[in-house]
């Protein structure tokens, strides 16, 4: 029984990125990540935890595309490997086979495959030669993105070019938590600048005939722990880092004035040259949304240290270390993030009303908590909640006119959680590690009613 429908075609849809579910890391030609370097140095993850094994998803594919249409969902979200499309800088057919053979399997299941080429696992070899900070690898990344076109154009008419951009650049080259574990602001500028380079670059070849391309920023929505001068100063400088610096670039083709005066002391003027901010902010068919909380910002001086891994260490935010986080009242999950779908309705009719219009879709959004086996089963009311309370905000985004065209549930199931390893679940179907079995929790089944209803009760 549904009081709340979404529009017709709405795309449900459940998310997972390469390296944290595939395994099979050196299978068939795959080269190596700078994940799995970051994974295999030692105190960088949790537990000393990698993604070697994984969810096994690499043969176990179809065990998993069964999985999913059995519950209902009618869109998936994955991510290629480039190190293993383009080991070494060379096409591997081997790499490229895998991607043939989910897209078909997703296909004849019923799915429409949506797929990212860039969530975080550069190949090693581009790092050692520069990574993101090196404007060449944004070109390495259109080569890229040419061979995916080509060899899966035909099944795949959905694509995300980068994942959240802000975290591969602040938290791989400022704070150093995520790979390649770098702690340099003035890397962090011009990563920022060439992932961006790297999607304008991309986009176009995308789009080419039938393709259908966009890029999946992480947004929050932004608060001023207090009124104060100081704070809203604060708050002004997360916001601008976060979401103005990447909605500008992508949806104006233009940077914030403020923000690059913020960044002026990392050389970030150096960066932009004549023609990228065209290529940046050219034409998209959509734009992805991975939401998962506010930010509560003060003027104290933690140096804005985010938990982002048991490691946090150096800020991720260059001009801007005189912050803090606060929490703001309200529940939290088990990553310590606070419950506000408020914020994602705040943030959805925020870029509908500021920026030109273009389709959204929520690529990401779901929680982490406790999960527990009780019989085989697994009541996950809290992230059946959390996400319920979500849909809610979108129902009433999308009656305010925004134009959301779907939403991915993170994540389909368990999985490496980056630098909290494996303890840290997502997952709407539980993973039991030591036997690869998948259990659907309570949430999956009543996601896939959702999907199939196609709206909330
Ligand atoms: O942390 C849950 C998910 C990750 O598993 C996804 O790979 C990634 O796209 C993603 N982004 C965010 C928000 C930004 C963030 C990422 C990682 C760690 C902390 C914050 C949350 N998530």
């Amino acid at each position: 029984m549904t009081t709340r429908g979404f529009p017709e075609g709405f795309a449900w849809g459940v998310a997972t990125s390469a390296y944290q579910i595939e395994g099979s890391t050196a299978a068939d030609g795959r080269g190596t990540s700078i994940w799995d370097t970051f994974a295999h140095t030692p105190g960088r993850v949790l537990n000393g935890e990698n993604g070697d094994v994984a969810n096994d998803h690499y043969t176990r594919y179809a065990e998993d595309v069964a999985l999913m249409a059995s519950l209902g969902v009618g869109a998936y979200r994955f991510s290629l490997s480039w190190p293993r499309i383009m080991p070494g800088g060379t096409v591997n057919q081997g790499g490229l086979d895998f991607y043939r053979r989910l897209a078909d399997t997703l296909l004849e299941a019923g799915i429409t495959p949506y797929a990212t080429l860039y969530h975080w696992d550069l190949p090693q070899e581009l790092e050692d030669a520069g990574g993101w900070p090196a404007r060449d690898t944004a070109y390495r990344f259109a080569d890229y993105a040419a061979v995916v076109r080509e060899a899966l154009g035909d099944r795949v008419k959905h694509w995300f070019t980068v994942n959240e951009p802000w975290c591969s650049a602040f938290l791989g080259y400022a704070s150093g938590d995520h790979a390649p574990g770098l702690r340099s602001p003035e890397l962090a500028v011009r990563a920022a600048h060439h992932l961006l380079l790297a999607h304008g670059l991309a986009a176009p070849v995308l789009r080419e005939g039938d393709g259908l391309a966009g890029a999946a920023p992480n947004l929050y929505a932004v608060s001023p722990a207090s009124d104060s001068e100081l704070d809203l100063d604060a708050a002004r400088r997360i916001d601008g880092l976060q979401n103005r610096f990447f909605l500008d670039a992508l949806l104006r083709g233009s940077y914030p004035e403020d923000v690059v005066r913020d960044l002026a002391p990392f050389g970030f003027e150096d960066v932009v040259q004549a023609g990228d901010m065209e290529l940046i902010g050219g034409p998209i068919d959509f734009l992805g949304v991975n939401y998962y909380s506010r930010h509560t910002v003060s003027a104290e001086s933690d140096g804005g240290v985010v938990a982002t891994s048991p490691f946090a260490s150096a800020s991720p935010w260059p001009g801007a270390s005189h912050v803090s986080f606060v929490h703001g009242g309200r529940p939290v999950t088990d990553m310590g993030w606070e419950v506000d779908p408020g914020g994602l309705h705040e943030i959805l009719t925020r870029v509908a009303k500021e920026y030109p219009s273009v389709p959204l879709y929520i690529t990401e959004n779901g929680a982490a908590y406790v999960d527990t086996v009780v019989d085989g089963e697994i009541d996950d009311h809290e992230r059946l909640s959390y996400i319920e309370a979500h849909l809610a905000a979108c129902h009433d985004a999308i009656a305010d006119g925004v134009p959301l065209k779907g939403y991915f549930a993170w994540s389909f199931m368990d999985n490496f959680e980056w630098g909290w390893g494996y303890g840290k679940r997502f997952g709407l179907v539980h993973v039991d590690y030591e036997t690869q079995k998948r259990t659907p929790k309570s949430s999956a089944r009543w996601y896939g009613q959702i999907s199939r209803q196609n709206g909330l009760p």
